[in-house]
C-alpha cells in the first residue's frame, strides 16, 4: 500500500513530518452533478526537514497546488489501493526547515461516488422535493471531501464558506456563523481529526432543545425531533457534572434521512441521528447520552489510530451509562439501572463473540491489528464499545469503586484533551495514577488487551432488572404454558428488548409458540426499531415465511447498519430465501450510503 505512516496503517501521510495545524475551506455544493468544488488551504507546522508532503486522497479530482504566494507545486497521485485511496505527493521548490510553517492551496473536486457523501434524489427525502446531501467521513472517508492527513493522530482547527442553492441550509461540524448571499460560514476553533468533519445541506427547519441546542431536520420529522429529543440540555449538564465543562459552545441535533448508516454520529458541535431513534417514547435517549460523551472521549481525548478505537467507544459507552444512571435520582435505581444496561451490553457481546466474529477471530481484541490494508470498516462491531466498556468498569470495582474512579477519569480527560493517544499511554496513565494501589498487580493486561474471545473478567452486576425477564424465559421454554400479554405488561421497552435479545441466542422457537408471542407481547405491531428489529430477526430464525415482506419493508426503508446487517446476514443463512435477499439487496444498493453496500456485499458474499 504505498509508504505507510508509522503512526497509523491506514493513511499514507506523514505528520510526523509535517502536520497540520488548521485548514480553510471553500466548498460548492453542486447538486446537478453531484460534485463539491473545493479550495483547501492547509497550514502545516514543519517538525522535520522535508522536501514533500504527503496527503490522503481517495477518487478526488486535483487541478492544482500551490504556495500562499501563488508558487505552483508539482504533485503526483499515486497508485489507487482499493478502499483505501491514494497517497497525493506534493513537491516542495525547497528543503522545508523543522520549525518552519507552510500553506498549500489545493484546488479540487469531489467525485460523485465519494464514500464520505451521500446525495439523495428528492424521492429520498420526506420532503419529495428537494436533493440532500450528508457525510460519514469515520473513519478514512474524509480523504474522499478533502486532501488531508486522513488520520486521528492528527488534529486541526478549521474556518468554512459552504456556497450552496437558496432555499437549502448548510450544516457542519463547527459554530455556524453568518449566512449570505448563498454562502454560509463555519468555524471550528478546537482542533478535531478528520473523521470529525461533516457537512449536509437539506431544505431544513430547527426547534429550540435548550439553551445551546437546537434540533435540525426535515419539516416532516420536526415536531416529533423536537419532542423526542427534547431533555438533551439535561443530559449535557448530567455530563458536565461528571466530565467538567462541555467545551464546545453549541450541541445540536441533524435527524437525517432514513438511509443514515449509524445510530449517532459524534460531529462536533451538530450530533448526526438516524430517525429511527424517533421511537415516541424517548426510549432511545442513550444513544443521545452516548454522542454528548463524545464531546469528551473520542472528540476531546481521540484514539490515535483506528487500532485503538476502544478508547474512542469504550470510554463513551462507559461514561453514557454512568451519566444515565445519574438522571435517576435514588442511587440504589440508578445502579440498578447501570448494571441492567450493562447486562445488555454484555448480551450483544456475546452475540459479536461467538456468533458474528468467532472467539479466536482478532477483531474480538481490544487493541486489533489493522496492518496490511484491514479496513476499519471491516473491522467494526461491537466489542470495542462493550469489551473497552466491560474493561473500565473491571477496573472500577477493581480500583475502589466510582468515587475513587471519577477522579481518575476526570484526570485522564483533562491530561490528554485535544491530544490523540493509543492504549500504552493509557495504560501507563492509569499505572502511574494507581501507583500505590495494589490491586493493580492483578490485572492481567496481556488477556484485556491482546486476547481475543471474551472478557477475562466479568462483574458482578446487580440482576434485580432482568430477573423477570429470565422467569418469562424459563416459563415459556416449558411445554403448554399459558402465554399472555399480562407476561409483559410491566415490562420497560428495555426489558422487552433484553427478553427478545435472549432469545436470539437460543434455538429458535417454534413458529406457532414465536406467533402467540408477537401477538400476545404486541410485537406484530410495535414501532420501537430496537423491538422490531429483534422480533423480525426471531421471524426468520424461525424460518416464518409470512414475515418476509415485512423484514425486507424493514431493510428498505431505513440504512441503520446495526439493524440492516444483522438482518441480511439472518436472511442469507436460510438458504431457501438467500436468493431473493441477494435480489432485494441488489435492487436497493443503488439508495444505499457507500459504508452500508460495502459491507453488505461482504455479509451477502457477493464480492468473494
Ligand atoms: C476495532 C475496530 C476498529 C476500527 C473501527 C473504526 C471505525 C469503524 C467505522 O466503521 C465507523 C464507525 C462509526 C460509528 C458511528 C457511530 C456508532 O457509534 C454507531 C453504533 C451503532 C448504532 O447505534 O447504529
Ligand atoms: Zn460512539
Amino acid at each position: 500500500m504505498g509508504a505507510l505512516s508509522p503512526l497509523d496503517p491506514s493513511s499514507f501521510s506523514r505528520p510526523e513530518l509535517a502536520i497540520i495545524r488548521h485548514v480553510s475551506l471553500l466548498l460548492n455544493v453542486d447538486f446537478e452533478s453531484k460534485v463539491l468544488n473545493g479550495v483547501a488551504v492547509l497550514n502545516f507546522d514543519v517538525l522535520e526537514d522535508v522536501g514533500e508532503l504527503a496527503l490522503d486522497i481517495s477518487n478526488l479530482s486535483i487541478e492544482s497546488v500551490e504556495l500562499e504566494n501563488g508558487t505552483k507545486l508539482n504533485f503526483d497521485v499515486g497508485d489507487t489501493v482499493p478502499n483505501f485511496g491514494s497517497k497525493l505527493t506534493i513537491t516542495l521548490p525547497k528543503q522545508a526547515l523543522v520549525g518552519e510553517k507552510l500553506k498549500v492551496r489545493i484546488k479540487y473536486a469531489t467525485s460523485p461516488t465519494a464514500s464520505a457523501l451521500q446525495w439523495l434524489d428528492p424521492n429520498q427525502t420526506s420532503g419529495k422535493k428537494h436533493p440532500y446531501l450528508f457525510s460519514q467521513c469515520q473513519p478514512i472517508h474524509a480523504r474522499s471531501i478533502i486532501p488531508c492527513q486522513d488520520s486521528p493522530a492528527v488534529k486541526f482547527t478549521y474556518d468554512a464558506e459552504v456556497t450552496a442553492p437558496e432555499e437549502f441550509t448548510v450544516l457542519m461540524s463547527a459554530l455556524r456563523g453568518d449566512v449570505r448571499s448563498n454562502k454560509t460560514s463555519f468555524r471550528q476553533p478546537i482542533p478535531i481529526p478528520s473523521y470529525l468533519l461533516a457537512i449536509a445541506v437539506g431544505v431544513l427547519e430547527q426547534r429550540s432543545l435548550g439553551p445551546r441546542s437546537l434540533v435540525w431536520s426535515e419539516k416532516e420529522e420536526i415536531e416529533r425531533s423536537a419532542w423526542e429529543f427534547a431533555e438533551t440540555e439535561k443530559y449535557l449538564q448530567a455530563a458536565e457534572n461528571l466530565c467538567g465543562p462541555y467545551v464546545w459552545t453549541q450541541y445540536d441535533l441533524l435527524v437525517l434521512p432514513p438511509s443514515f448508516p449509524y445510530g449517532g454520529m459524534e460531529n462536533p458541535c451538530l450530533t448526526f441521528v438516524t430517525p429511527t431513534l424517533l421511537a415516541g417514547d424517548r426510549s432511545q435517549a442513550d444513544v443521545i447520552v452516548h454522542e454528548i460523551m463524545h464531546s469528551w472521549t473520542g472528540n476531546l481525548v481521540t484514539n490515535k489510530n483506528f487500532e485503538h478505537f476502544w478508547l474512542n467507544e469504550g470510554f463513551t459507552v462507559f461514561l453514557e451509562r454512568k451519566v444515565a444512571a445519574s438522571l435517576i435520582s435514588d442511587p440504589a435505581e440508578a445502579k440498578k439501572s447501570r448494571d441492567f444496561h450493562s447486562l445488555l451490553g454484555l448480551q450483544e457481546l456475546s452475540e459479536a463473540v461467538h456468533q458474528e466474529l468467532g472467539v479466536e477471530n482478532q477483531l474480538t481484541r481490544l487493541v486489533v491489528d489493522l496492518k496490511n490494508c484491514v479496513h476499519p470498516d471491516d473491522a467494526f462491531s461491537t466489542v470495542p464499545y462493550e469489551k473497552g466498556s466491560l474493561f473500565l468498569r473491571y477496573l472500577e470495582d477493581l480500583l475502589g469503586g466510582p468515587g475513587v474512579f471519577d477522579d481518575f477519569m476526570r484526570s485522564y480527560l483533562n491530561q490528554f484533551k485535544q491530544k490523540s493517544l493509543d492504549t500504552d499511554q493509557f495504560k501507563a496513565y492509569l499505572l502511574n495514577y494507581f501507583k500505590d494501589n495494589e490491586q493493580l498487580k492483578s490485572v492481567d493486561w496481556n488477556a484485556w488487551l491482546y486476547t481475543s474471545g471474551m472478557p477475562p473478567v466479568i462483574p458482578q452486576y446487580d440482576t434485580s432488572m432482568t430477573k423477570s425477564v429470565t422467569s418469562l424465559l424459563e416459563k415459556i421454554s416449558q411445554s403448554n404454558v399459558n402465554i399472555s400479554s399480562a407476561d409483559v405488561r410491566a415490562f420497560t421497552p428495555h426489558q422487552l428488548i433484553h427478553f427478545l435479545q435472549e432469545l436470539l441466542e437460543r434455538q429458535p422457537l417454534p413458529l406457532d409458540t414465536l406467533r402467540l408471542l408477537g401477538r400476545e407481547y404486541g410485537l406484530e405491531t410495535n414501532t420501537n426499531s430496537e423491538i422490531v428489529y429483534r422480533w423480525l430477526r426471531l421471524c426468520i430464525r424461525s424460518r416464518d415465511h409470512e414475515k418476509l415482506s415485512n423484514a425486507f419493508d424493514f431493510v428498505n426503508h431505513q440504512g441503520r447498519m446495526k439493524y440492516v446487517r444483522p438482518i441480511y446476514r439472518d436472511l442469507y443463512a436460510w438458504e431457501e430465501v438467500r436468493d431473493r435477499a441477494i435480489d432485494n439487496f441488489l435492487k436497493n444498493e443503488q439508495y444505499m450510503m457507500h459504508v452500508s453496500a460495502y459491507t453488505l456485499r461482504k455479509d451477502l458474499h457477493l464480492d468473494d
